[in-house]
């Protein structure tokens, strides 16, 4: 359905060029010394990091035939973890030295203003003196833990959410280790700060709040030399690209350009829960204009002015990005479609899936997230999935993406064809209960769920009619599972199951608190964006946050550990099955059906392990041999945010 098997080819998988290139200034060192000192400092190449400056020494190596899987071995044989520690950023052995370098070896000034390198006060004295930073710094030293507790004590005191995230960014753009520290260490705190629901703030007041660009902006201005500006990014080893066109931010709707907020914070994630090197991301927009009338007068706009281009000039420059990324990068570079349109996101899908790694977020990242949520679910409800009835509100990307993983779930655990177990989904639109004689109007991700029924326009009156266990909002707005709609779930269920998916939390279908309440206290509740728990009747509800989250960083680390080619459906059940298995019955005895996110690392590499396995099995991996314990690997190869020390 989303996705196809894909043949087994490789790709260049040797890693590039050193970032911005072999020029070097103010340092102690010579390049061919650093290479010579890195390699044989601890005597196995390449396991700090150096083997791009290997391969550029080594003529011999670059001139090998990528696609041999021989090339592979070896690749995997001096590179730490798999997942391309190409700047000996980090490794498995923390104590050892590395060298600081960007275009040049930094030092001085510009160290201290690349957040690559950067660690402010925690300098060390010898560091102060190896890399000219006498004077530049006050006297004090201090170590990354009290950083981050200074910094943890600045941003709490800030009560507006927005100033918040800008502290966040802000530090991001600074310090990019201590960045990473912070969010790993408090992820339940700051996850609403640079995620769901502050960043859609964000992105509405992008403009106004721009101060540093992050990311990669194309826009209809760079047609025809795509390639070019993908050339200009500093990092040449990208691993997963998270790319937006605006249309669809959140249940926002259109915000253009200042979209970005959204690649921006998932790669963060990326690196963050699934452990993906920050120089290995890259976040990228495409602008081609928006139909959003109060950005085009806004004088902060940072898009471009005019109204969305579509057909073959929309199509024309998609290809154009989808080519370019695919000649720079290669074949295993990940990327991932976020916030598109509908009328874009499926046609994207279906029209890359065959040729490139991608994987849609909304469609297929949110399928597993709620699968698994069901799964867990079940301890709860009892019965299997087939016993179960679905009612979805909102049949776009994440409804009908949802519904269709569920279905293949069934049909693989009965054995009854999908056809027949769509049967037991139903979704509603803008326009009412999706059914037969709509079919003819219908967009063609909609027409598989047209069943044989009367016309229902209303939520309620549909949920009287079908009688779901399951309710599932992905409407994009707020407020609509009412007290009439949840009093009905109610009366049909002993635990209605609800998950309220709308981003940001202004578009939740209804809240936490409504939930439990109308329920009175028998809701099984998840949401998209978080909600503190819930006293109800002298009981604590806590509810899950449903939400992609959970899947997107340990999926992209599986594919990437494994060196997938393809994303195949069957890796999405994966995914699901491992973040179901991660659910205690301690969690679900509070109501949670998702684990919380405290332990996100762990259950990402988790989640990455299945998703590896399945890859190896459908012979859609190319990283080989295939490493005995996956679990082990995938921790081994996820980015540490501590300091590294400087020679
Ligand atoms: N929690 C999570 O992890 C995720 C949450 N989401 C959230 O889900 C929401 C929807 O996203 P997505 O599926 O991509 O959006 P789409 O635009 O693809 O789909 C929205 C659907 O909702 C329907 N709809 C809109 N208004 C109403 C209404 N008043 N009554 C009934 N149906 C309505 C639309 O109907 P029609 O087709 O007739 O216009 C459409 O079918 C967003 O808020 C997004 O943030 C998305 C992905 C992940
Ligand atoms: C979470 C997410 O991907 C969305 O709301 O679009
Ligand atoms: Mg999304």
């Amino acid at each position: 359905m989303f996705s196809l098997n894909g043949s087994s080819f490789l790709n260049n998988s040797l890693p590039g060029v050193p970032r911005g290139g072999l020029s070097q200034s103010r340092t102690k060192f010579a390049f061919p010394t650093v290479v010579a000192a890195a390699v044989s400092s601890n005597g196995r190449p390449g396991e700090n990091g150096n083997v791009s400056v290997l391969v550029e020494n080594n003529p011999k190596k670059e001139t090998k035939d990528a696609s041999s899987p021989v090339v592979e071995k070896e690749t995997k044989s001096k590179v730490s973890g798999g997942v391309g520690d190409v700047y000996g950023e980090d490794t498995a052995s923390e104590d050892q030295s590395i060298t600081p370098w960007t275009v040049s070896v930094a030092s001085g000034y510009p160290l201290l203003r690349d957040p690559h390198y950067n660690k402010g006060l925690a300098f060390t004295e010898k560091e102060r003196d190896a890399h000219y930073l006498r004077g530049l710094l006050p006297p004090v030293v201090v170590s990354q833990a009290l950083q981050v507790k200074k910094m943890m004590a600045n941003i709490r005191q800030y009560q507006v959410p927005l100033q918040r995230y800008m502290a966040m960014m802000d530090l991001q753009g600074r310090n990019e280790r201590l960045f990473y520290k912070l969010l790993i260490d408090n992820v339940e705190e700051l996850l609403p700060v640079v995620y769901t629901p502050t960043v859609g703030e964000a992105c509405q007041k992008y403009g106004s709040i721009f101060r540093q660009p992050q990311g990669l902006f194309i826009s209809l201005k760079e047609k025809g030399r795509i390639l070019e500006v993908l050339k200009n990014w500093p990092e040449k080893k990208i691993q997963v690209i998270v790319v937006t066109d605006g249309e669809r931010i959140l249940g926002l709707g259109d915000l253009g350009c200042q979209g970005m907020g959204i690649p921006v914070g998932k790669l963060s994630l990326y690196t963050a829960l699934g452990g993906i090197r920050p120089s290995a991301c890259l976040p990228v927009t495409i602008d081609v204009g928006t139909n959003n009338e109060t950005l085009l007068n806004d004088d902060f706009y940072i898009g471009l002015r005019q109204r969305r281009a579509t057909g073959q000039e929309y199509a024309e420059l998609l290809h154009e990005f989808m080519t370019a990324v695919k000649q720079n990068y290669g074949e295993k570079v990940l990327i991932q479609f976020e916030d598109f349109a509908n009328h874009n996101a499926f046609d994207l899908l279906a029209k890359y899936g065959p040729t490139h790694l991608v994987f849609n977020d909304d469609i297929q990242g949110t399928a597993s997230v709620v699968l698994a949520g069901l799964i867990a679910a079940l301890k709860l409800v009892g019965g299997s999935l087939a016993d179960h009835r679905f009612l979805f509100l909102g049949a776009g990307e994440a409804g009908t993406g949802i519904a269709e993983l569920i279905a293949l779930e069934i049909s693989k655990q009965t054995g009854v064809p999908v056809e027949e177990t769509r049967k037991k989904i139903w979704l509603v639109d803008s326009k009412g209960l999706i059914i037969r004689s709509r079919m003819d109007t219908l967009q063609h991700f909609k027409k598989p769920w047209a069943h044989e029924h009367e016309p229902v326009t209303h939520l309620v009156d549909a949920v009287k009619a079908i009688k779901p266990t399951v309710l599932i909002g992905s409407s994009g707005v707020g407020r609509t599972f009412t007290k009439e709609v949840v009093e009905a779930m109610s009366s049909i269920n002993k635990r209605p199951l609800i998950l309220a998916l709308s981003n940001p939390t202004s578009q939740s279908e209804c809240t936490a608190k409504e939930a439990y309440t109308w329920s009175e206290g028998r809701a099984i509740y998840a949401s998209g964006s978080p909600f503190d728990p819930v006293e109800y009747n002298g009981e604590i509800h806590v509810p899950g946050q449903a939400n992609n989250a959970y899947i997107f960083p340990g999926f992209g680390l599986g594919l990437i550990i494994s060196g997938a080619i393809r994303v195949h459906d069957d890796m999405l059940l994966a995914a699901s099955e491992a973040l179901a298995a991660q659910v205690t019955d301690e969690n679900l005895a509070k109501g949670l059906i998702f684990p919380p996110f405290s332990n996100i690392r762990k259950i990402s590499a988790q989640i990455a392990a299945k998703v590896a396995a399945k890859a190896y099995e459908l012979g859609l991996a190319t990283r080989l041999p295939e490493p005995e314990n996956l679990v082990a690997y995938a921790e081994s190869c996820m980015y540490s945010p501590s300091y590294r020390s400087y020679r």
